[in-house]
């Protein structure tokens, strides 16, 4: 299949007052198949809108090629804009005008008919739950509004590809949520590709089919995220046994069952049993590991008091990745699994 979005090398360097270089986008080289949902996913400062500015043709890359549409982002900026939608992170509808009276005429820049425009309008007023909202003004709704009249104006030219530049940033769980559910439904009755950026580890998860983690400019990893998460960050499986301290059968019977040479983790906890020490190791598939283990350490003379089993999320990717979390630099999301509790790389003592 002919990609929608084909990248090779795109470079952006802006040059700060005082002749600092930033490199906010090095080498990125990328196809995006037609009708796929892909998320870009990385902290503040990552590089992820450059990006899309430049597949936008909102900024001129510094070096390297890309195609959107078939069209070069460079020599055919008129017809790649013809051809996408684009809702930047701060849209921001007119504030004066009635939510439809602003469609309609955003229908009319595109050159839409009289009636064509109305009719779209009132279509995409219903997919993106905005019917009732239609004679307010922009300025009285909330956020979670405002950002559904922006996806709105940005779909009236009916583009085949759309990219949303962090669509649910500052709203709460519950505007979130209901934004998501209108962008899968747009997405099912047009068939759109969407490209969107997010900081939100959980949108990434559960609805783009790609996530493309961005990190310092680069592109640091591309796959599905259930690959990612398998591949490089692995079941964390934690046994809590009874005993003072780091006991050597334990460790070796944990480390048979260790994932790509990963050591394991231990360190002492209070147990209403007395005296006990946590040990952490990742495995490959923890759910059918867990039994196995559990076995082997009660053979081993081992009292488990405890065994807990953390499915890792694409926190544990990025980590993994750069040494950093990423929801440690992304600041009020709420979307946070309790933190894992801090654990000693240990060998034999
Ligand atoms: N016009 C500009 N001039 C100078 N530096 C810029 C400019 N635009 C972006 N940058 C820098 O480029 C880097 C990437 O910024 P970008 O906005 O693409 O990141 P981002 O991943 O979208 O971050 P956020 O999640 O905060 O929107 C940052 O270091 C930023 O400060």
């Amino acid at each position: 299949m002919t990609p929608i979005i084909s990248t090779m090398g795109l470079t952006k360097t802006f040059h700060r007052k005082g002749g600092e270089e930033v490199v906010a986008v090095s080498d990125l080289t990328m196809d995006v198949e037609p009708g796929s949902l892909t998320a870009f996913l990385g902290p503040n400062g990552a590089g992820k809108s450059t990006s899309l500015r430049m597949l936008t043709t909102l900024l001129p890359p510094t070096s390297g090629s890309a195609t959107v549409c078939g069209f070069d982002i460079t020599h055919q900026q008129a017809d790649v804009r013809r051809s996408i939608g684009y809702i930047g992170q701060k849209n921001g509808a007119a504030q004066y005008y009635r939510v439809r009276d602003e469609l309609v005429s955003q229908g009319a820049f595109y050159g839409l008919g009289r009636v064509e425009r109305r009719r779209r309008a009132d279509e995409l007023m219903e997919i993106l739950g905005l019917t009732d909202l239609a004679t307010r003004t922009t300025m009285t709704l909330s956020g979670g509004q405002r950002r559904r009249v922006d996806i709105a104006l940005g779909l009236v030219p009916a583009p085949r590809l759309l990219f949303l530049d962090e669509p649910s940033t500052g709203l709460d769980p519950q505007s979130r949520s209901h934004l998501w559910d209108h962008i899968l439904t747009l997405r099912e009755r047009y068939g759109m590709t969407l490209l969107l950026t997010t900081h939100y580890l959980d949108e990434a998860d559960r609805f783009a089919e790609r996530v493309m983690i961005v990190d310092q400019g680069r592109l640091i990893a591309d796959d599905t995220s259930a690959r990612l998460k398998a591949e490089l960050a692995g079941d964390r499986v934690l046994v809590t046994v009874a005993g003072t301290g780091p006991d050597d059968g334990a460790l070796a019977t944990l480390r048979r069952v260790a994932a790509r040479g990963d050591d394991v983790e231990h360190a002492p906890v209070a147990a209403p049993e007395g005296a006990a020490v946590r040990y952490a190791v990742v495995v490959d598939q923890g759910d059918r590991v867990l039994p196995g283990l559990l076995a082997d350490l009660a053979a081993g003379g081992h009292r488990v008091l405890a065994a807990e089993l953390h499915q890792p999320t694409l926190d544990d990717v990025f980590l993994r990745l750069t040494g950093r979390s990423l929801r440690e630099e992304q600041a009020t999301t709420g979307t946070d699994t309790p933190a894992q509790p801090a654990l000693t790389p240990g060998g034999p003592q």
